[in-house]
């Protein structure tokens, strides 16, 4: 592993040289294990901590498959369906592995008694398998999550439609919380060169979500003028959405639930913002019962801060605490858009709202590789900066993980993996120095 650091880190490497340097037989990774996955039964969810379930192990170089690459990991980033795997809900991921392992002879690499998770990396290509030509040893990548077979007709419209469509490192093994990862050559695409390699590795994920739900065709398709609401609009997806909602001229309407995340996201340029804490909302009276009266309470919150206008497109995630509230503030033939369900999914609104006033309900799951390639070509050209605020070693994941579950975090979280120290792997400092202080914006709070 020093061998292939070395390289990376030296300025004359060339791909024959990344090509020649052996593998190593194992490497670190992050895990859970499937003999644990009844550990917190009985648990609140809340009670769940990922920092016992999470584990640091050794573990072999899986073998490469045609189309494949093996990549070498600088630096990852936590995501909340790396917290939803470590704490084995909605469902343990395992039974992912078990299915794919069961399509064929290959996917059966990926059924271990392991779950090697994360869905995020920066680093450099090792090895390419057969029938790969766009990608080479030593090329310097970012990957999106999307791994797709495209063996079916269903998904050549829009890859996310392919049956066998899964997220890597959720529902793949040899994720990216690791030193080496597995890929699909067809998830590759370049690292923007301003960014450092933990820079690099945080958006992915929830820049590639929010481009699809919010700014694509297959979304909300958001234009000018749009008003939008984003729930967590600090947070890992919502720091992304309302950094489009700005730079697509659409004026983002920011719910936080704190002053510090207010004031971030007046620092990305938000204007309106509402502090779910502060004003104290209160949609559900019981478990079962959920109060209009507050959902227009909020909805006149939001008149006022748009001069009267109500929503255009919501940015959903929270799911069951906040849905019924969602569906009522959205003006009449507008769209709300949900990936996630993080309060529950059983979700409940009044559904006379939605088709009285001509609304739509869009799910929208990750990205194709067009919309990943497009999110990542705005991180490239500094249109969208990255939201990272702390960085952790490999050591510290189940930690991160932690604050992620318990939201104790800002925007994204990172965690360093073959990189030895945070801030390496810039290659052009004249363009970072343009962006700096919105790729800072987020850093230490
Ligand atoms: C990029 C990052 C993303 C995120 O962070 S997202 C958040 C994290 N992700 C999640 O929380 C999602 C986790 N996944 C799940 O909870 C489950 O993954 C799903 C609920 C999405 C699906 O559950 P499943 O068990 O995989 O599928 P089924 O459809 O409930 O059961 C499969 C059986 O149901 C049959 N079936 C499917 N559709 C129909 C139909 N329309 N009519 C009749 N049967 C149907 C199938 O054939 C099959 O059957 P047979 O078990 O016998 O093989
Ligand atoms: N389908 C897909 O492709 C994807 C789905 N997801 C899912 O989306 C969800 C969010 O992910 P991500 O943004 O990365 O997570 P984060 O935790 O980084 O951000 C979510 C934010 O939502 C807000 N929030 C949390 N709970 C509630 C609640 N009950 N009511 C109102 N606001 C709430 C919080 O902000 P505040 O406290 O400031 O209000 C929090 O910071 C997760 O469930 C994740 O699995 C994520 C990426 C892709």
């Amino acid at each position: 592993m020093k061998e292939i650091l070395d390289a990376i880190q030296s300025p004359d490497s060339t791909p024959a040289d990344f090509a020649a340097l052996p593998l190593p037989e194992s490497y670190r990774a992050i895990t859970v294990h499937k003999d644990e996955t009844e550990m917190f039964a009985g648990l609140q969810t809340r009670d769940k901590d990922p920092r016992k379930s999470i584990h640091l192990d050794d573990v072999p170089v899986p073998e490469l498959g045609p189309g494949e690459a093996l990549v070498a990991v600088m630096a990852s980033s936590v995501n909340y369906n790396s917290v939803w795997t470590s704490i084995f809900e909605p469902l343990s991921t395992f039974g992912f592995l078990e299915r794919y392992g069961r399509t064929n002879d290959l996917a059966k690499r990926h059924d271990l008694p392991y779950h090697i998770i994360g869905s995020d990396l920066a680093g450099v290509v090792l090895r390419t398998g057969p029938g790969v030509n766009a990608w080479k040893p030593g090329d310097e990548v970012v990957a999106h999550c999307l791994s797709v077979e495209m063996e079916s007709s269903d998904g050549h419209n829009d890859t996310m439609l392919d049956p066998e469509q899964r997220i890597w490192g959720f529902e793949t093994n040899f994720g990216g919380l690791a030193e080496v990862a597995l890929v699909k050559s067809n998830q590759l695409m370049p690292k923007p060169g301003h960014l450092s390699w933990e820079e690099a590795a945080a958006p992915g994920l929830v820049n590639s979500t929010a481009y699809r739900q919010l700014v694509s065709r297959n979304g909300a398709a958001m234009k000018q003028g749009d008003n939008v609401l984003i729930w967590g609009a600090s947070g890992g997806l919502g720091s992304y959405a309302t950094q489009f909602a700005l730079a697509g001229g659409a004026n983002p309407i920011c719910v936080v639930s704190s002053d510090q995340k207010a004031d971030i996201c007046r620092s990305m340029g938000a204007e309106a913002i509402i502090d779910r804490n502060a004003e104290d909302y209160k949609f559900w009276k019981d478990e079962t019962t959920q109060d209009p009266k507050e959902w227009k309470r909020f909805g006149k919150r939001i008149r006022e801060l748009t001069g009267g206008e109500d929503i255009d497109i919501v940015f959903e995630h929270p799911g069951r605490e906040t849905f019924g509230a969602s569906v009522f503030v959205t003006r009449k033939g507008g769209t709300i858009t949900t990936c996630a369900s993080t309060s529950g999914y059983m979700h409940e609104y009044d559904n006379r709202y939605l088709w009285m006033s001509l609304k739509r309900i869009i799910g929208s799951h990750f990205a194709n590789y067009r919309e990943a390639w497009e999110a990542n070509r705005l991180i490239a050209k500094g249109k969208i900066h990255p939201t990272l605020s702390k960085v952790y070693s490999l050591e510290e994941t189940g930690q991160a993980a932690y604050d992620v579950h318990r939201n104790l975090h800002q925007g994204k979280v990172g965690v360093l993996c073959l990189a030895p120290e945070a801030g390496l792997g810039v290659r052009d400092e004249e363009m970072r120095a343009k962006h700096i202080d919105a790729i800072n914006r987020f850093r230490n709070i």
